[in-house]
């Protein structure tokens, strides 16, 4: 914390409770209108003589340094309580004489209602307008309407309002029944006002973190949707749709999550009744993880391995009822709950879930991919990875959540090291924002770039998605392989580095990083288990290596290849870097065709000796695991590249103002060639480019650093999150961030109390007992 602010919360914590101004608190505002005037008069409620104003950078250094003597008094434990309050009171009233030229525009414990001179500053030297780029993200002006219409709708709401501070503050329960009332009345809302699924799809994100009925929408009813029948949605389908039964996707057990074809849980056919009986027989088959399971759900699909007649069939979903639809008591052999405190805040009610021997219909099976007629035979009608349909599409939707992540998290970072001064560059200047710190930059541009990557590259994954999914509702299962690949290689690509690029910026945040009022704290613990759900970042990425190395087999035996492995049957015997000068580095087609170069040599290099491994006798599998962790960079190689082609190609093809797409083009650059910097060591292996071409790229990264820098703010703007979905102290729109994290502390149940009961029950009578106890 920078002595100004150390100062501030020095001076306001004696004043609002002892200093001669009783019953007056930090957040008691004023009884009457504040104007813009009368607002910078105010100390902790108080109002103030003039003269006795907060100092300012610009204050003469004389009262500077004697502030820091206080402050070192303060520290020695010198100064009492009440003194300190008398004493800094004195300090300001002696210096008032001094006629502070520019008072604190702020009061504490008052938000001022101007944003913070430093953010308005960055905001109006942008090079484009803000608003075009928003429109672009939005996909057109209307929908940036549209979200706005709704955003005034839901934050207008004071549920909705109060959420931030039981997010921060509030206990796992009461952070749960939140959750609760907030899907309830987004679903209500949704019901009242016939909102259409896009209005709905917005309304959820807007929401913010923690849904506890987020997996009725997230898997239930896609499921229902991906794996029932006809017959069989116009029963459940339309059920779930009005929200008259809540459910859950349970797959995952105890024992395993990722080997599907390990789950425990069977679904045992028996004719006699025409039944199935579910049964979790050891503590490993014990459902675990699945959200809104906990405390929320009546009803699951249930994923487990069919038996017939004593033959297993693989893992096929069931719908089963778990809970009462009139008191929410588990059913008759069903056992249910919470499975226990979690890293972080607890966004759903993951649950636990124990079947024994329950009895369920036969159409109770989800039979669209799979039939098991009365007298217990078996038809499939699509392979049986067609039951991981709901899994493709919500990696699909990860990819995206993870630019709704990794953009407030870098909004938080850059508008707070834009309104963050410390220590000095120049030693004749006040002292710079953080932002100024090349190094500063490098710990947030990184991200910035990456989320606009995601965005773009996520943006023309769904278009993918959406076109394949008709197809392969129509049983053309032609594009699911592909279809697979992409989804979880974009799964993994995103969650692992979005995760990575918000804890950097994070500690680029410094100490309040770490509160939660910060929100960017809870931003990474929501985002570390999404590197896990839906497919675990190292299992997706060896499902891509898998589809490469197939494809590039194919490749060899001279077949042309689409799609996104293309590039594996390109002529690359000729291939030379295509940089001939620093400024070359700035051409995106040539940075993408050093990328695909780049993957092309990796995933062959992998594959070859692959093949060399098997031939000299290796077993499949004993060749695959000893070279486990070349397949990962192959894998990771190839996604790296499709997010720059993603990015790049969205530029060439937007209709908008030279100037936003320069800004977009720089970012793009940057984001290519940090990549390259990142991993210059396979760059330079697979000789996609030489020593030379490095440095002009390291030299290029500081020129784009500092291009960046003068537009980071707009850039993040553009992303145009509502204060309320950012819950962040520090990078609310307005830069008012040291007021609002006083006004935060301020909050703290454990503030509410002048004495914490503690006091009384140990520490008074330790204290008493030492002061009577004999040296
Ligand atoms: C909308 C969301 C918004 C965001 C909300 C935020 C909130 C967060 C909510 C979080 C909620 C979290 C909720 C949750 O977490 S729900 C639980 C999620 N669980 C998983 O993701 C499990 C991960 N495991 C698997 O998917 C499979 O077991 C893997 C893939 C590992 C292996 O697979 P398998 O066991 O079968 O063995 P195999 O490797 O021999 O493969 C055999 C063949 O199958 C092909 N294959 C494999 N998979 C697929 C596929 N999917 N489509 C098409 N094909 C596929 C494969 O290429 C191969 O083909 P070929 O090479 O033989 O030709
Ligand atoms: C917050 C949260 C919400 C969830 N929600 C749901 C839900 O709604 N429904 C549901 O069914 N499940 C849910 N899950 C479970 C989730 O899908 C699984 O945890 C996930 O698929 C990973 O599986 P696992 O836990 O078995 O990890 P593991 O597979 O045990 O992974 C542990 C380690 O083993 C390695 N490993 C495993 N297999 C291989 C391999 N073949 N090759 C190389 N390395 C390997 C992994 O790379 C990893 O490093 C949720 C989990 C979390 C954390």
């Amino acid at each position: 914390m920078g002595n100004r602010c150390r100062l501030r919360t020095a001076i306001c914590h004696g004043n609002s409770r002892r200093c001669g101004y009783p019953g007056l608190r930090a957040h008691n505002p004023p009884t009457f209108p504040i104007t813009q005037r009368s607002r910078r008069t105010y100390i902790c409620g108080v109002k103030q003589p003039p003269h006795c104003q907060m100092t300012t950078h610009k204050q003469d250094a004389g009262a500077q340094a004697t502030q820091m003597n206080m402050l070192m008094d303060i520290k020695r434990g010198r100064l009492s309580h009440l003194s300190i309050t008398r004493c800094v009171f004195n300090q300001l009233l002696i210096k008032s004489g001094r006629a502070l030229k520019k008072m604190s525009n702020t009061a504490v414990g008052v938000i001022p209602s101007h944003v913070n001179p430093d953010l308005q500053e960055e905001r109006d030297r942008a090079s484009f307008n803000v608003t075009e780029l928003t429109n672009i993200i939005d996909g057109g002006a209307e929908k940036t309407l549209l979200r706005k219409r709704l955003e005034k709708l839901i934050f207008s709401d004071p549920d909705f309002q109060k959420f931030p501070d039981i997010q921060t503050f509030g206990t796992n329960s009461e952070f749960y029944s939140a959750t609760v009332l907030k899907s309830t009345k987004l679903f209500k809302l949704r019901r009242e006002l016939k909102w259409t699924d896009e209005e709905f799809d917005i309304a959820l994100r807007l929401g913010g973190q923690g849904h506890a009925l987020g997996l009725q929408h997230g898997m239930f009813i896609p499921g229902l949707e991906r794996l029932a029948t006809e017959e069989q949605k116009a029963k459940w389908l339309t059920l779930a749709k009005q929200y008259k039964i809540i459910g859950t996707y349970a797959q995952t057990e105890m024992g395993h999550g990722t080997y599907l074809k390990g789950l425990e849980t069977t679904a045992t056919y028996d004719p006699k009744t025409q039944e199935f009986i579910l049964n979790t027989p050891k503590i490993s088959s014990i459902k675990w993880w699945p959200g809104s399971l906990g405390k929320s759900t009546n009803h699951a699909i249930v994923l487990a391995t069919l038996v017939i007649k004593g033959k297993k069939y693989g893992m096929h979903p069931f719908f089963v009822q778990i809970r009462s639809m009139t008191d929410h008591t588990p059913m008759t052999g069903i056992k249910v709950g919470e499975i226990g405190a979690r890293m972080g805040r607890m966004t759903s009610d993951n649950g636990y879930l124990i079947l024994n021997n329950i009895r369920i219909p036969r159409e109770n099976m989800l039979m669209k991919n799979a039939q098991v007629s009365p007298d217990g035979s078996f038809t499939a009608k699509a392979p049986n990875q067609a039951n991981y349909a709901t899994m493709v599409m919500v990696r699909v939707g990860l990819s995206y959540y993870s630019y709704q992540l990794l953009s407030r998290g870098v909004t938080i970072g850059v508008r707070y090291s834009a309104v963050r001064r410390q220590s000095k560059l120049d030693p004749k200047e006040r002292e710079p924002k953080i932002l100024e710190y090349q190094t500063q930059q490098y710990k947030l541009f990184p991200g910035l770039a990456l989320a606009y990557a995601i965005f773009f590259s996520s943006r023309s994954l769904r278009m993918k998605y959406m076109e394949a999914y008709q197809e392969i509702k129509n049983g053309n299962l032609q594009k699911l392989p592909e279809l697979h690949c992409e989804s979880a290689g974009m799964k993994a690509f995103c969650t692992d580095n979005m995760l990575r690029e918000l804890e950097i910026i994070r500690q680029s945040c410094g100490g309040h990083g770490y509160l939660n009022a910060s929100g960017i704290a809870m931003l990474v613990t929501i985002a570390a288990p999404m590197v896990t759900v839906e497919g675990e970042t190292t299992v997706m990425y060896l499902q891509v290596a898998r589809y490469l190395v197939k494809r590039f087999a194919n490749a060899s035996t001279g077949q042309q290849l689409d799609g996104c492995t293309a590039y594996l049957s390109m002529d690359h015997a000729a291939y030379m870097c295509p940089l001939m000068s620093e400024d070359d580095c700035r051409n995106m087609s040539r940075l993408c065709d050093i990328y695909s170069y780049r993957v092309y040599m990796t995933v062959s290099r992998v594959a070859k000796q692959l093949q060399t491994d098997i031939m000299n006798g290796m077993p499949q599998h004993f060749a695959f695991n000893k070279n486990l962790v070349n397949l990962v960079r192959a894998a990771k190689a190839h996604c790296y590249y499709s997010v720059v082609k993603d990015f790049s190609k969205a530029i060439q093809s937007m209709q908008a103002s030279p100037q936003t797409i320069k800004a977009l083009k720089t970012l793009c650059c940057f984001f290519a060639i940090h990549g390259i910097t990142e991993e210059s060591g396979d760059f330079l292996e697979t000789e996609s480019i030489g020593l030379e071409q490095l440095q002009w790229i390291k030299r290029l990264q500081g020129t784009l650093l500092a291009e960046i820098r003068s537009d980071a703010v707009a850039l993040v703007d553009a992303f145009d999150h509502h204060d309320i979905s950012l819950s962040s102290a520090i990078g609310s729109y307005d830069g008012n961030a040291y007021e609002r994290l006083f006004d935060s502390a301020q909050k703290d149940p454990m503030n509410k109390e002048e004495v914490h009961p503690s006091y009384f029950q140990y520490l008074r009578p330790f204290i008493q007992e030492m002061n009577k106890a004999k040296l």
